[in-house]
């Protein structure tokens, strides 16, 4: 088999067959081109990536990459719990916590079990919560909880409680991350101490965000209810026993997940416990299976029938071939706004790396920078740039047939803009169309001269679509886990550790030490020269 580099340079070459090639031609001349070009999984998720710049040939030499780099034995090492996360020395298991796996060990721990024992665990939390029979050191049952944590410990449980909240009936989530103190005081303003409960996120236990948002939470409680008060009050979700207790919180109520976990996979985790006191257990066992059934589908499906496989392609095809340095995530669905968000961390910090594995540097760059917003509000910002701009996005899209709650007309509205969208960016508006519409409605040739370039569209612009039946707990298990294994793929083929995140280190290191500066004003020797002046406008 040819290797990676001799592929990649049949890859380059092959982009020049695309020198005339056209997505409204594509698309008119081939019905069959949505059938030969779309994956559909368990009767209610489909993708459609028909309107790509790729031909079979592209897909087969894609499909090679994937062979050469051995992909599916990637990720049989990883479910297996080898250590393939080589700069951390760790086994990566997110997958081992959707359950319905078989038993899996890493260093002597049975990873199975452990995870069985405390999902139960936090499961019994949340439904005592839920229920009323876990209550506020007042006697009465939560009305509402707060998650206190940021990055992993925040973006995947904020975005799921969102997007699901047509399945929600437990009490009122609020998700506080950042260090701006605006943000917890903003959330505490209108709840009742006496009814709040805090969840303190933290995998390591030591994140200066959310240390000085649960110190600040933990004073609320003391200032209002009295020293007491704060044991019935907060739990963590940690893997860090030691702190938890140091902190003030009891083991019985720490859930604690394992360093083989990823903060940015965490969700699946007892990290998802606010997700579980929204929507209750079963749908949170729900949630889970989706991700189990992606995780089936990417071990077995075949190349052309591999949603996270196919994904992972194309986007490396744009990445790397077409060198588009961003791509778009476009949800038609308001409860999933935060899903790009989630995904910026998923991606970014999982790819956004420039050294291989072997500590080698990557011969073509990764990770391109992940962006979007729920339609149609984008529409009427940015899609300005994507149907005219000079630089091409590939774009996902998302929409669900069915509304969760929504009024049907307006749902039927959201269906009409997304599928215009795409169309509109594949086929372009041709400078002929123009003139010609133009010229029907009387204007002279003199200003159809002027105005014509004006209301073309080059079109040929590609998207990829994922329509689903209905946003369900389990739907969304599948659509996360489909990305998670879209990014795991492209790690693989790029050669890089998707699983460390070094590269947030240094701002913190260095937030310290001026944290210190800022406190005391005096500059040491290697802050930065504009100090001083921040320092003056602080003394005004
Ligand atoms: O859960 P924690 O230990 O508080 O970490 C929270 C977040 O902070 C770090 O800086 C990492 O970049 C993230 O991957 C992580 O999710």
């Amino acid at each position: 088999m040819a290797s990676m580099e001799v592929l990649w340079g049949d890859l380059l070459r092959h982009r020049a067959d695309f020198d005339k090639f056209h997505l409204r031609s594509a698309l008119a001349d081939d019905p069959y081109r949505f059938n030969r070009y779309s994956i559909e999984m368990e009767g209610d998720l489909t993708l459609d990536y028909s309107r790509h710049r790729i031909s079979d040939k592209t897909l087969l030499l894609l499909e090679s990459l994937f062979e050469q780099a051995e992909v599916r034995g990637r990720f049989a090492d990883m479910c297996a719990g080898k250590i393939i996360n080589e700069t951390e020395h760790r086994a990566v298991l997110h997958t081992a916590l959707r359950g319905g796996v078989d038993e899996v060990s890493v260093n002597g721990q049975n990873v199975t079990k452990d995870v069985e024992e405390v999902k139960q665990r936090f499961l019994a939390f949340a439904s005592g919560v839920r229920d009323g029979t876990i209550r506020s050191h007042t006697d009465e049952a939560f009305t509402d909880v707060v998650n206190v944590g940021i990055g992993g410990s925040d973006l995947g449980p904020r975005m799921v409680t969102q997007a699901l909240k047509g399945w929600t009936d437990g009490p009122n989530a609020h998700f506080v991350s950042n260090v701006d103190g605006a943000h917890l005081g903003d959330c505490l303003e209108n709840l009742n101490p006496a009814t709040t409960l805090f969840l303190v996120a933290s995998k390591t236990f030591t994140t200066q965000e959310t240390m000085a948002n649960a110190r600040a939470a933990r004073n609320w409680i003391v200032s209002t209810l009295g020293e007491d008060a704060p044991g019935a009050h907060f739990a963590a979700l940690s893997t860090n026993a030691d702190a938890v207790q140091a902190f003030g919180i009891s083991t019985e109520r720490m859930f604690e997940f394992w360093d083989w976990v990823g903060g940015r996979y965490s969700v699946w985790s007892a990290i998802g416990l606010p997700v579980a006191i929204a929507i209750g257990p079963e749908r949170f066992e729900e949630f889970l299976s989706g991700a189990r059934a992606m995780d089936e589908h990417f071990a077995t499906a075949p190349f052309r029938a591999n949603m996270p496989m196919m994904m992972a392609a194309l986007s490396l095809w744009y990445r790397n071939i077409w060198a588009c340095g961003t791509q778009a995530i476009l949800p038609y669905d308001q409860r999933l706004e935060n899903f790009p968000a989630f995904l910026q961390q998923l991606d970014m910090e999982s790819n956004g790396k420039m050294v291989r594995q072997n500590g080698k540097p990557i011969s073509r760059p990764a990770s391109p920078v992940i962006w979007g917003s729920a339609g149609t509000n984008g529409q009427h910002a940015f899609y300005q740039s994507l149907h005219q701009g000079a630089d091409m996005v590939p774009c996902d899209f998302l929409i669900a047939a069915k509304p969760t709650d929504a009024s049907e007309d307006q749902h039927e509205m959201l269906l009409a803009n997304c599928l215009a969208q795409i169309e509109a960016l594949a086929f372009g508006r041709s400078e002929e169309n123009v003139r010609a519409q133009l010229a029907a409605e009387g204007m002279s040739d003199d200003k159809i001269d002027r105005i014509a370039p004006h209301r073309t569209f080059a079109g040929n612009r590609p998207t990829s679509l994922l329509l689903y039946e209905q946003l369900t707990p389990h739907m969304l298990g599948r659509l996360i886990a489909l990305y998670e294994h879209k990014v795991f793929a492209q790690g693989v083929i790029w050669g890089v550790n998707s699983f460390d995140q070094w590269g947030v280190e240094l701002g913190k290191v260095m937030a310290n030490r001026l944290l210190g500066s800022i406190q005391s004003g005096e500059k040491g020797e290697e802050d930065p020269a504009v100090f001083q002046r921040l320092m003056s406008y602080r003394a005004d």
